[in-house]
């Protein structure tokens, strides 16, 4: 703890002065104030105990302690306007420790390269990181109470030193069983949440899929309701026997620290009696010696237990830091070239990946070479690897072995966001954004006052009707669930994904089944479109129906990772491979 607490008082100042300079320094004036109140409070105490039990009438001891009682009022009255202040500090600076602290973990998620995602214990720590969070709200009120507690010690323990050197050490006898009790149960807190963390990480994941209303259907028309919540159930009762391992581990170690501290403070009041009635002390100054143990004894008992509040979040903090040093770590460590608004040719050479914790490469050395104006097919089985092809062109994955090239400057000397500012992607999966119809078209692109390039691509999909219909068109919300508005069908969607990728007019364009949901006639118009706007770009569809591949200008067939079959359709189809047989499928029903 000793060795944390500095580090940690330090980064917390540090982050805390990033966000409010003024806030900090009133924090800090404030912390001053009340030690120094304090301690004046105490030394007047004393004066006004000398006259209150010195020698005269009461009236005359009473006058003389005047003074000395004008003194403390003053000084409490000080010290409580102090520590308000620091409270308003400490509010003002809180809520903006955490939105930074928050906002870099968001950054730093979504900087990650993709293939981090896979890695062993990622997810697990991205949840310890979240606790984190969360416990950079108790940081800056834990430090301020430390802080205000170390200089009320401070304070404390010199004016009782001044009385009796013997009486500090019996104090911090006294109140040390109760800090390493506080730290020892912190560390049990701790170990328990860390044990629980990959579950707690596997529950709140399956909370959202089972409660989320986009999943309730098949959950409900499937009969997986009993399953999940037992499941749920007993993931929480794990949690939960976990948790109660440590209550009485707890319990042991309040009830043996407590004693311990009785027994010692036990020891502290009896030397002070001794001291008293041996007449080692004067009976003004053992009076005094009274509310100054009481005092230091408070101010003990508080430095100890928010030092052990601290020494509790820091680990947390810690868990946060980590996985922040992890996350940049596996930030994209690219070159800083760029790529030009036009792409003539994008190469693969031997292209080799494997995600991790596989004992297979996903795609194993394929040679491929797009030229602008071409329409690519890509078609296989499931988990031949296409998408992840799909991925390599793009950049979002970079090769373990073998060179992505775009006009002949490899992708891992080319900066991520010049390559992603060159691509447009639909996705398998696509995100279907709680934001407006336009948002939902131009998100991430330059904001337009526009609509006419909107509308465009909303014809250009066949969703001008729908659209139309709604009740604020290209302004209502598609986010039922949350702010109401309009909900969509799932080829309606489909639409709106593959509008989002035509509207950003990039070199390369990526559409992996693109019209899975879609009716017949909203699929023609997307090939038609694509078709339409193939001259200026490098175009990939990755589809399983093969009927569709016949507008493609070539067509490649991947197994296992590799390209087993190349040519046009009617090439393919004549050869009599697999491409062939899989077209004599598609039509023997
Ligand atoms: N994120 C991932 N982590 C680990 N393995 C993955 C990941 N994504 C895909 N794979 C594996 O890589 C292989 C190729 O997957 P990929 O998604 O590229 O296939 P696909 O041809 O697109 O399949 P489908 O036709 O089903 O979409 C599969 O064995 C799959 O299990």
């Amino acid at each position: 703890m000793c060795r944390r607490l500095p580090a940690v008082l330090a980064h917390t100042a540090r982050m805390a002065w990033a966000v409010d300079r003024a806030g900090v320094a009133l924090l800090l004036a404030c912390q001053i104030v009340t030690g120094a109140a304090a301690a004046v409070v105490l030394a007047s105490t004393a004066r006004v105990m000398t006259h209150l039990l010195g020698a005269g009438a009461v009236s005359e001891r009473l006058h003389g302690a005047l003074p000395a009682l004008v003194v403390v009022t003053a000084a409490a009255a000080a010290g409580r306007i102090s520590s308000a202040l620091s409270s308003y500090a400490n509010g003002r600076i809180t809520p903006l420790l955490t939105t930074e602290a928050d906002i870099a973990l968001v950054e730093a998620v979504c900087r990650v390269e993709a293939s981090a995602y896979g890695e062993d214990g990622f997810a697990d720590r991205q949840e310890a990181a979240e606790v984190g969070i969360t416990r950079t709200r108790l940081m800056v009120q834990d430090a301020q109470r430390f802080l205000a507690a170390l200089v009320r010690m401070v304070a404390a323990s010199s004016v009782i030193t001044a009385l009796h050197w013997l009486m500090l050490p019996l104090l911090l006898l006294a109140v040390l069983p109760a800090g390493v009790g506080a730290v020892l149960s912190a560390r049990v807190d701790y170990e328990t949440h860390y044990l629980n963390v990959g579950d707690r990480n596997v529950r709140s994941m399956m909370r959202w899929w089972a409660t989320a209303s986009q999943f309730g259907d098949e959950v409900r028309a499937n009969g997986m309701t009993g399953y999940l919540t037992y499941w749920y159930r007993a993931l929480s009762t794990r949690i939960d026997r976990r948790t109660l391992v440590a209550a009485p581990r707890m319990l042991r170690i309040t009830l043996a620290t407590s004693a311990l501290g009785g027994v010692f403070l036990l020891g502290t009041w009896a030397a002070l009696a001794w001291l008293a009635t041996s007449g080692r002390v004067a009976l003004p100054v053992a009076a005094t010696a009274v509310v100054a143990v009481q005092t230091t004894l408070a101010a003990l008992g508080q430095f100890v237990i928010h030092g052990a509040a601290m020494f509790h979040t820091s680990l947390y903090l810690a868990d946060m830091r980590a996985f922040l040093d992890m996350a940049e770590e596996r930030a994209p460590q690219r070159g800083t070239a760029t790529v030009p608004e036009r792409v003539d040719e994008i190469r693969l050479d031997e292209v080799v990946y494997q995600y991790p914790g596989k004992d297979e490469p996903a795609v194993d050395g394929v040679s491929l070479t797009l030229r602008r104006g071409e329409i690519l097919a890509i078609v296989g089985e499931n988990g031949s690897g296409k998408s992840t092809l799909a991925k390599l062109l793009t950049g979002i994955l970079l090769p373990d072995k073998g060179r992505v090239r775009w006009d002949g400057t490899d992708l891992a000397d080319v900066s991520a966001e010049a390559v992603w500012r060159r691509t447009a992607l639909v996705p398998q999966i696509f995100a279907r954004w709680p934001l407006r119809v336009r948002e939902n078209i131009t998100l991430g692109q330059p904001k337009t006052f526009d609509d006419a390039l909107v509308w465009e691509t909303v014809d250009a999909v066949g969703m001008r009707e729908p659209v139309e219909r709604l009740p604020r068109q290209l302004d209502t919300l598609l986010a039922k669930e949350l702010w109401g508005g309009a909900e969509l069908s799932g080829g309606q969607w489909q639409r709106l994904a593959c509008a989002r990728a035509l509207y950003r007019r990039t070199p390369l364009l990526i559409l992996d089944e693109p019209t899975s949901q879609m009716d017949p006639r909203g699929e023609h118009r997307i090939f038609l479109q694509i078709k339409r706007i193939a001259a200026e770009r490098a175009t990939v569809v990755v589809t399983h129906q093969l009927e569709n591949t016949r507008l493609a200008d070539r067509v490649v067939m991947m197994r296992d990772g590799r390209v087993t079959e190349q040519g046009t359709y009617d090439e393919l189809v004549a050869a009599g491979g697999v491409f062939a047989e899989l077209v004599a499928l598609a039509k023997d029903r």
